[in-house]
């Protein structure tokens, strides 16, 4: 009889055993603007290549689940002082295929955006780096609308008439039926009578929807994981549905424990309305962590990188930059409700003064003492620079030991407000690597990351079950013209 189930592992069925998922994002250039410019930090897009390699080994080192490639289909130099890692990155299927190559169990997440691409040509891509890295391939799906995509793809199609989400479901649809259009054992290699497959193993797909007419079947076999594991993020509830119904992970932003837990529960509610088991979606959250040996030296890295950050002075040196036009003493007034026209970036925002700031001015004090331990009246005070900062730099960042970083990332956990999260580093390669060094070792002590890989796929990592392929007769009941003698 014909063995439908996985080939994969054991392990790939397994549960997660209660363990946090640890995804790295990457971006070469760092999370925190001026992270480029910290000592040593890498700076040049041109050895991305290099430092690609090197945050993916450090990564798989630590036991990381999955490596998170983001993805937009345009840059815009503009944002040279606020998101340099999107002026030039290398496309993300092309650098996970480069990876799959480097690495051996390390999940690999690319991105693609449903409103400018073809379901046909995504389903190929991504079951060939699928295959490529044995079964380790993520696809995350963005759905997103944006002026500045659209405007390098031509003139709207008719697809843009339709509703977005409407538009992503049946892109998933599409993708999962190409995924099944070849049987798990299509290939019989009957050397004997020259059958190289079997045919009623391979079947059309004939989709015709509102958005794609797809004839298939797709011209690579299944993906080693089945159908490969989908990825979305995104915060309004159009998304949080379509990641309840359709996705395996969903990224989050959320800004405190309390909304997290919420958004948490509600999105776990959503999965199991939609007949899924709420384990079915792993919810990450981003994190940005600063680390250092001891917490002072992770106030003093904050410190440089608030130092490094480029505000306008008033010099001419800040004049020549073009800075955004946020950047400046006039505008920290608006935010804290005080005129402030004598003050200098660096002065100390004394113990008056601060009384009388805004509720917002206030949030903005307990961030910078939360981010790097300094204090109104302090003998490391608060300056109207980390006042600026805070409000300029809205990262999910968290300052302190590895001993302080783990204490945030239990807390979020254990209250139920995520099941992993999505490391950022701010600037490479020291600071993912003390990380990995220091912060993964302490969670391994407190039983929240496994030691070793269980798993050789992706899916095995998350815990998920792989999907069967439909079995022959189903398909061919379903595309009987596909049958031959
Ligand atoms: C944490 C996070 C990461 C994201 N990363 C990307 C990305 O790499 N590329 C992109 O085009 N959109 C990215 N987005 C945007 C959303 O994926 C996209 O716009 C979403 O599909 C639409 O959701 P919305 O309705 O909340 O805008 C990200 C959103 C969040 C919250």
């Amino acid at each position: 009889m014909t063995n439908h189930t996985s080939p994969a592992s054991d392990a790939d069925w397994s549960e997660r055993d209660g363990h946090l998922v640890l995804g790295a994002m990457v971006r070469t250039l760092g999370s925190f603007p001026s992270g480029w410019r910290y000592p040593g930090a890498h700076n040049d897009p041109s050895t991305d290549p290099r430092a690609l390699k090197r945050l993916a080994l450090a990564a798989e080192k630590a036991g990381f689940d999955y490596l998170f490639l983001g993805d937009w289909l345009a840059t815009d130099p503009e944002l040279e002082f606020s998101d340099p890692h999107l002026l030039s990155r290398i496309d993300s299927l092309s650098t996970a295929a480069y990876l799959a190559a480097i690495t051996r169990r390390i999940g690999l997440v690319g991105t693609v955006e449903t409103a400018h691409s073809e379901p046909y040509a995504t389903a190929r891509a991504a079951a060939s780096v699928d295959r490529l890295s044995g079964g380790r391939f993520g696809l995350n799906l963005t759905v997103g609308a944006d002026a500045k995509v659209e405007a390098n793809f031509g003139p709207p199609g008719a697809r843009a008439q339709l509703d977005r989400f409407e538009v992503a479901d049946e892109y998933v649809t599409v993708l999962r039926g190409l995924w099944d259009t070849w049987g798990e054992d299509a290939f019989t290699r009957n050397v004997a009578t020259a059958a190289i497959i079997d045919r009623s193993r391979v079947t059309p797909l004939d989709h015709v929807g509102p958005a794609f007419e797809v004839a298939g079947p797709l011209n690579v076999q299944r993906p080693v994981q089945g159908h490969v594991p989908l990825v979305h993020a995104g915060t309004s509830r159009r998304a949080q549905q379509f990641a309840a119904e359709q996705a395996d992970i969903y990224v989050v932003a959320p800004t405190s424990l309390g909304d997290a837990a919420e958004f948490y529960h509600d999105t776990k509610a959503r999965v199991e309305a939609a007949g899924r088991p709420a384990s079915a979606l792993t919810i990450v959250a981003l994190v940005l962590p600063i680390v250092g040996e001891t917490r002072a030296d992770a106030w003093a890295v904050y410190d440089r990188l608030v130092e490094l950050f480029p505000v306008d002075d008033g010099t001419p040196e800040a004049a020549k930059l073009d800075l955004p036009g946020n950047r400046n003493i006039r505008h920290l007034r608006q935010v804290i409700g005080l005129p402030l026209v004598e003050r200098r970036f660096d002065e100390a925002v004394t113990p008056g003064t601060a009384s009388r700031f805004t509720a917002a001015g206030a949030r903005l004090v307990d961030v910078v003492t939360r981010r790097s331990g300094r204090t109104i009246g302090g003998k490391r005070p608060v300056t109207y620079r980390h006042l600026l900062v805070a409000h300029l730099i809205r990262s999910p960042i968290v300052v302190g030991s590895p001993t302080d970083i783990a204490d945030h990332l239990e807390t979020w956990f254990r209250a139920s407000a995520v099941d992993g999260f999505n490391v950022l580093n701010a600037f490479l390669h020291e600071q993912f690597e003390t990380f990995a060094r220091l912060v993964v070792p302490e969670l391994h002590s407190r039983g929240l990351v496994r030691d070793d890989y269980g798993a050789t796929t992706l899916r095995g990592h998350l815990g998920s079950p792989r999907p069967p392929a439909p079995l022959p007769a189903l398909a061919a009941a379903i595309a009987p013209t596909t049958r031959t003698d």
